[in-house]
């Protein structure tokens, strides 16, 4: 059976089988102002044919989709007749993959870390491979949704960041550009669900050997993505939990002397009118409000100069595919919530 798309801005998605690939498959099948050309995965993969709906059956009402393998005459047909592609790909894959869509003038919104780094001499040592495309790395921007908006708008190559540095710089933006964080290393403690580490199988995810444990010790890929970010030195370590999704990171900062509840206050009023962020004082944000939800959470607390921050979402929504959906709103000039609540 051909999936036939409905017309509309036309989006392909590459990786579709995977946890953010799915996710996303689903936003953009139910966007109102979306169609789905098609979603695809490598070209010999044994998941090619297969329907998504039978690897996700709490979807089966929306996701009875074929997955069809990459081959060269379906990236002919994406790029003559897709506006957008998605790509829902390991890092080095999608920047193997992303320039001949580019070059095609179709959008590509990666939701891999392939494009979020400033330099290419940063690859090697982070992500374990040479970043070949210095070119398309300078145009793409950073895809932080509330952060970035009119970039975004614009930009031809979209970087979604990556799940903890969404959680950490939505609690730590507001911070940094009120001028409120004395210039000590902010240290970031992160907890995320399995779904983090993707659908394929590994001994580290399997449920025998799944505890709660800290990994990636100063030299996990998302601290020079944060400090990228946000400009300030940040200690930050990772931990898996026995959960599937959602992520909760707690952030220690020290705050410049004087600072009063008012000027916190007052730095996160920038989420005034943001409808997809949920802020209080005094909150403790938990996983379980945000898991299957495109909101992230914030909460702070302090104790003289010492503050703590507390900001949860869901790695798979939030932290990828929700926050791809409001990039591409951004693009087509819709509200960046549309398609989401
Ligand atoms: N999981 C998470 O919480 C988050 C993940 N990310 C990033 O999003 C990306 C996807 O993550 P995730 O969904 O977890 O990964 P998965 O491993 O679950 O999925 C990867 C997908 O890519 C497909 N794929 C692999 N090789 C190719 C290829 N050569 N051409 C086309 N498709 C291919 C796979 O299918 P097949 O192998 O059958 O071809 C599968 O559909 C990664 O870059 C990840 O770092 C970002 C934020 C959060
Ligand atoms: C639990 C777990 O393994 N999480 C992943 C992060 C997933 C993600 O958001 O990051 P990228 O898009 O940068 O891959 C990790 O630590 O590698």
């Amino acid at each position: 059976m051909q999936y036939q798309p409905a017309s509309s801005h036309s989006a392909a998605i590459i990786g579709a089988s995977g946890y953010v690939g799915a996710e996303l498959s689903r936003l953009v099948q139910q966007h109102p102002a979306l169609s789905l050309f098609g979603c695809y995965v490598s070209e010999h993969s044994s998941d090619a044919g297969t329907l998504l709906s039978d690897l996700y059956p709490q979807y089966a009402h929306c996701l009875k989709i074929p997955l069809q393998g990459l081959t060269d005459n379906e990236k002919s047909s994406i790029k003559h007749q897709a506006d957008t592609v998605f790509l829902c790909t390991e890092h080095n894959i999608s920047v193997a993959l992303a320039p001949e869509f580019l070059e095609a003038g179709l959008k590509v919104i990666d939701l891999s870390g392939g494009f979020r780094l400033d330099a290419v001499e940063d690859y090697p040592p982070f992500y374990g491979f040479e970043h070949k495309q210095a070119h398309w790395l300078r145009q793409a921007v950073y895809g932080l949704a509330e952060w970035y908006p009119h970039e975004i708008a614009e930009a031809q190559l979209v970087a979604v960041p990556g799940c903890y540095p969404t959680a950490s710089l939505m609690a730590l933006l507001p911070l940094k550009k009120a001028g409120l964080l004395k210039s000590s290393k902010v240290i970031i403690n992160a907890v995320s669900g399995v779904t983090g580490a993707g659908r394929k199988a590994s001994l580290a995810t399997q449920g025998a050997e799944l505890s709660l444990q800290a990994y990636g010790l100063f030299e996990h890929r998302h601290t020079p993505e944060i400090t990228q970010q946000l400009q300030h030195e940040v200690l930050f370590t990772p931990h898996l939990a026995q959960f599937p999704r959602g992520i909760l990171a707690t952030l220690y900062a020290e705050l410049n002397d004087d600072t009063s509840d008012t000027d916190l206050t007052s730095a996160y009023q920038c989420y005034a009118e943001q409808p997809l962020v949920r802020f209080k004082k005094l909150a403790r944000p938990a996983i379980k409000d945000v898991v299957q939800q495109p909101f992230v959470d914030i909460g702070w607390h302090r104790q003289g100069n010492q503050l703590i921050v507390l900001s949860a979402i869901d790695n798979l929504l939030k932290g990828a595919a929700s926050q791809a959906i409001q990039c591409i709103n951004l693009q087509l000039g819709l509200p960046v919530e549309e398609g989401l609540l």
